[in-house]
């Protein structure tokens, strides 16, 4: 996998601790580049260009100093609150990789060493210049958050982010007949002000295939990139396959790369929805500059216990700051109907992410206004 860390001699001639720590610890994509001097603080701006950003260096992260001292990512992680584990070992087999490390200790741990894997076929397949070449040719994103705010001053209501998802671990296949452009389409005319497409394969049946299906089909709605971020790669992916929005999730990214996430979607103009499910995460992400949108995921991803209070206790807790940052929040999962909508919406959320109930029914598009309530204007 990409990583300037795995430049050895670099990290040999500047920094010995470094090259130690190389020696005992998996290199991380999520720290996937290295300075040779330490003292030249972030920069983003006009100047930087797409080229540069594939350059890039950070290089007064704790997280970067703490790995040039010895420290795994994984403890770096750890020492986060984050409980997923990486395998950093994307050209192994999983059986390899789970006689080192022991089986994954719940689904989104499996999924995410699943996707080191897929990632690294993916570079392997379009190497990360000829993503970025294609990110740079996309014809431009249209405003996700934008879009949401709009649509929540002109409905009353929290703006919709309608998904098109044909399975889930959880659930099982939700829709048989499953066509995502037909569904996207049914969705904006009813009223949705953003879509979401699950891009993952193996556990949700999705496929980027379908981002870019949705989006040559003329769909306006910004489109949410659903997808789980390991490594840059795949955002620059998303964006060459019209992504307007991508996700990126607490549980499973340090600070670190959400910064450094950030920092790239912003170069490409797309939008960041941060999603946090606990307290921990919600801390974290609200030290972190430049976040627009954090979305509050009532599912576990660990557990798939599914509470639409945790919407409204974390609210409780930081609407204050939240509000004075100018940040939207995004009620997400577990969302049946006009009550549970009304309940996100007393909790202080500007809009609502909703697949199950939607997807499920016959008519995904007049499900709209059953779990509103009340018809969308557009
Ligand atoms: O189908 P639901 O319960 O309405 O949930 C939609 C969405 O919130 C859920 O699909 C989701 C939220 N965060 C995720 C991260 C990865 C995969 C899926 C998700």
């Amino acid at each position: 996998m990409e990583s300037l860390l795995a430049s050895t001699s670099l990290r040999a001639s500047s920094f010995p601790a470094a090259a130690a720590a190389a020696a005992r610890s998996p290199v991380p994509s999520r720290v996937a580049t290295l300075a040779t001097t330490r003292a030249r603080p972030l920069c983003c701006g006009p100047k930087d260009t797409i080229e540069a950003l594939a350059r890039d260096e950070m290089l007064n992260a704790v997280e970067l100093v703490q790995w040039e001292n010895g420290k795994s990512v994984n403890d770096i992680a750890a020492s986060q609150g984050i409980r997923i584990r990486r395998h950093c070992r994307p050209n192994s087999s999983m059986k390899a990789i789970e006689e080192e490390m022991g089986e994954p200790r719940n689904i989104l741990e499996k999924i995410i060493w699943d996707k080191e894997i897929e990632v690294a076929e993916g570079h392997a397949k379009k190497p990360l210049k000829e993503v970025i070449e294609s990110a740079g040719k996309a014809p431009p994103t249209r405003d996700f958050y934008g879009s949401l705010k709009a649509a929540y001053r002109r409905n009353g209501v929290p703006a919709l982010i309608a998904e098109v998802k044909k399975a889930s671990p959880s659930r099982g296949v939700l829709r048989e007949n499953f066509n995502p452009v037909e569904i996207a389409q049914a969705y904006e005319k009813n009223g949705a002000a953003c879509l979401s497409i699950l891009t993952d394969e193996k556990y949700f049946q999705g496929s980027f295939e379908n981002l870019q299906k949705v989006r040559n089909a003329g769909v306006k709605c910004p489109l949410l990139c659903k997808e789980f971020v390991v490594d840059k790669w795949q955002i620059y992916y998303a964006r060459s396959m019209g992504a307007d929005a991508i996700l990126l999730i607490a549980a499973v990214l340090t600070d670190l790369d959400i910064t450094y996430f950030l920092r790239i979607c912003k170069e490409l103009g797309l939008t960041a929805l941060i999603e946090v499910h606990d307290e921990r995460e919600m801390e974290r992400v609200l030290n972190i500059n430049g976040v627009q949108l954090i979305g509050i995921n009532n599912r576990s991803l660990e557990t798939f216990v599914v509470d639409t209070s945790n919407t409204k206790t974390l609210l409780d807790k930081h609407g204050d700051i939240i509000r004075e940052k100018g940040i939207l929040v995004v009620g997400e999962s577990g969302l049946f109907n006009p009550d549970d909508v009304a309940y996100v919406q007393n909790a202080g959320v500007s809009a609502v992410l909703v697949g199950e109930s939607l997807v499920k029914q016959e008519d995904p598009g007049r499900a709209i206004a059953g779990l509103f309530g009340k018809e969308l204007s557009q």
